[in-house]
C-alpha cells in the first residue's frame, strides 16, 4: 500500500525571507513528484515540511489520511525515506550497518532480510558491498547506498533532496535506472526535489514548478510543454530543451 502526500497552502518565513508563499500540491499514492526551480525558490524548505525538518507558519502537510503534526516526530521520520543531497551516511559505518540502522531502531523482525533485500536493489548486494564503508564507494554507489537505506524499512513514502545533483552525466543515468527499478519492485510516493527538468521529466508523473516560493504550475510535464501556465514555465522547459540539443552529438 502507498499514501498519498498533501501540502495545503503552506506558507514559511525566515525572518523577512518568504520561501514558501500559499503552497499546494497533491501526490496521488504510488505516484512520483518532482519540485524544481531555480536555487532558492523555496523546494527544500516544501520537502521538509513532510519529515518536520520544517515547520510551516502556515497551512498543513498530510501524508495518508493524518497531519504530519499528530505523529511523533521519530516515528513519522522512520516511516518515511530520507535521502539528502550528500546521501547522509555515517562515514564511519560499513554500507550494511548505515542500511541496517531504520530496521533495527523500528524493530524489525526481519530487518537483516529487508536492509539485504535493499542491497540488492539498488545494485549493491551486501556480500561484496555490505563491508565498505561509505568512502570506498563512487559517488553514484555512495547515493545509490543512500537510496537503499531510505528503503530499507520498506518505507511507504520517500522524499529525495537533489540525490543525484553532484553526479557526472553517466553516473546520473545510471541511478536513474536503478531508481526506476526499485520504484516498479516497490511503489512508493516520493517527493523529489532537482533543479533540473529533464530529471524531472524522466523519473516524475507529476512536475511541480516553483518560484520565489510559490507553484507556478503542477502538472505532468507533457503538460508543461505543450500547455505552460505561465511564461516562466514555457522559458524553463525551452532552457531544458535547449540544454538536451547541446548534449547531442553535432
Ligand atoms: N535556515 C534558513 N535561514 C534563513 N533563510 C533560509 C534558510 N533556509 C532557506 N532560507 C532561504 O529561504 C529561501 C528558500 O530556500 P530553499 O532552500 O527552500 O530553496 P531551494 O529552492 O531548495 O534552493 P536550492 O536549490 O539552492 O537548494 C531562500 O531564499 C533561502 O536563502
Amino acid at each position: 500500500m502507498s499514501l498519498t502526500l498533501e501540502a495545503r497552502h503552506l506558507g514559511h518565513r525566515y525572518g523577512s525571507v518568504v520561501a514558501l508563499d500559499d503552497v499546494s500540491f497533491v501526490v496521488p499514492a504510488g505516484t512520483v513528484a518532482a519540485i524544481v526551480g531555480e536555487s532558492g525558490s523555496g523546494k527544500t524548505t516544501a520537502l521538509r515540511c513532510f519529515n518536520r525538518l520544517v515547520t510551516p507558519d502556515t497551512g498543513d502537510v498530510r501524508i495518508g489520511d493524518s497531519g504530519v503534526e499528530s505523529e511523533a516526530i521519530d516515528a513519522l521520520r522512520r516511516r518515511i525515506g530520507f535521502v539528502p543531497q550528500t546521501g547522509g551516511l555515517l562515514p564511519h559505518w560499513s554500507v550494511r550497518r548505515n542500511v541496517m540502522l531504520v530496521p533495527r531502531l523500528t524493530g524489525m523482525e526481519d530487518g537483516n532480510t529487508a536492509a539485504c533485500e535493499a542491497l540488492r536493489l539498488v545494485g549493491l548486494p551486501d556480500e561484496t558491498f555490505g563491508d565498505r564503508l561509505p568512502r570506498d564507494l563512487s559517488g553514484g554507489q555512495r547515493q545509490r547506498a543512500a537510496l537503499a537505506r531510505a528503503l530499507a524499512a520498506r518505507q511507504e513514502v520517500v522524499l529525495l533532496d537533489e540525490p543525484f545533483g553532484a553526479l557526472d552525466a553517466i553516473s546520473r543515468a545510471e541511478i536513474h535506472g536503478v531508481f526506476e527499478t526499485v520504484r516498479a519492485a516497490r511503489g512508493f510516493t516520493a517527493l523529489l526535489v532537482t533543479h533540473d527538468l529533464a530529471e524531472a521529466a524522466r523519473l516524475a508523473d507529476l512536475v511541480i514548478v516553483m518560484r520565489a516560493g510559490r507553484v507556478e504550475q503542477a502538472a505532468p510535464f507533457a503538460a508543461l510543454r505543450d500547455a505552460p501556465a505561465t511564461p516562466y514555465v514555457a522559458a524553463l522547459v525551452a532552457r531544458a530543451r535547449d540544454g538536451a540539443r547541446a548534449m547531442e552529438p553535432a
